[in-house]
């Protein structure tokens, strides 16, 4: 069976440094699939790669077995692709509903058809109660679960994530994961790129580890937490 991400054999150069170093990895449909690695490892970058920011130097990606390397963002979300800013940057002046409106508009026929796809993420995202506030006027952990529901509304087969969880406090990060996890109990496919391991660890299947732009491990949560390399160069035994 194909999967539903291919990443094979990805490089990005900038200038001298080597970002992302021949980097390949699989996400299976239905699957939560984590790259974690420590500041500089070139998560944002890989994640810019499979998002069609950035095209790569070398190597190739495929989506739902499409190539979609250098693919522009805006048709591969309309190919089913969405993500996430790592700066949540939704549209200040707008509500919460207008918001995810906007962000069904890129599936949904018309707007009524839109808006009732945004309602319906909202309460998916526990944002239902904000609908009316602007989205300047949320506090951190709201316009992160914002930033997610305009991602959502736009009807993914693979949700990309970058970070949803940093700068959130435990309980805040417990509640996103248990939301994370219903989202994708309801057939949406989640790559997601994490710095907080403890967040990663429960809601990942499968764990893809970077350093210095390259690959050190992948495996299931307890695979990746004792493979020595990772101990090294990454977590250290009181992060686990
Ligand atoms: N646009 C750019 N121009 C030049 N260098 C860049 C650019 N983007 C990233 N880099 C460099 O590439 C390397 C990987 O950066 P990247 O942001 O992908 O890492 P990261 O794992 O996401 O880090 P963090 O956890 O801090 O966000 C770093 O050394 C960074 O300085």
């Amino acid at each position: 069976m194909t999967a539903l991400l291919e990443v094979r054999g990805v490089t990005k150069h900038f200038r001298g440094l080597t970002a992302v170093d021949d980097v390949s990895f699989d996400v299976a449909e239905g699957q939560i699939f984590a790259v974690i690695g420590p500041n500089g490892a070139g998560k944002t970058t890989l994640f810019n790669l499979i998002a069609g920011v950035f095209a790569p130097d070398g190597g190739t990606i495929a989506f739902a077995g499409e190539r979609s390397d250098g693919v522009a963002p805006h048709l591969l979300c309309r190919r089913g692709l969405a993500r996430t800013f790592q700066i949540v940057r939704p549209f200040p002046e707008l509500t919460v509903l207008e918001n995810a409106t906007i962000g069904a508009m890129m599936r949904a026929p018309d707007v009524d058809t839109a808006r009732a796809r945004a309602i319906e993420v909202l309460r998916q995202l526990d944002l239902l109660d904000r609908r009316d506030a602007k989205a300047k006027s949320l506090t951190l952990p709201d316009r992160k679960r914002l930033e997610c529901a305009r991602a959502l509304a736009t009807e993914p087969r693979l949700l990309l994530l970058d970070e949803v969880m940093a700068g959130l406090r435990p309980t805040e990060v417990d509640r996103i994961v248990a939301i994370l996890k219903d989202i994708n109990r309801s057939g949406v496919t989640i790559l997601l790129i994490e710095h907080v391991m403890r967040a990663t660890m429960a809601l990942a299947d499968r764990i893809h580890v970077l350093h210095h732009g390259a690959t050190i491990a992948e495996g299931t949560p307890d695979e990746v937490t004792r493979h020595p390399k990772v101990l090294e160069s990454y977590l250290g035994a009181e992060a686990l």
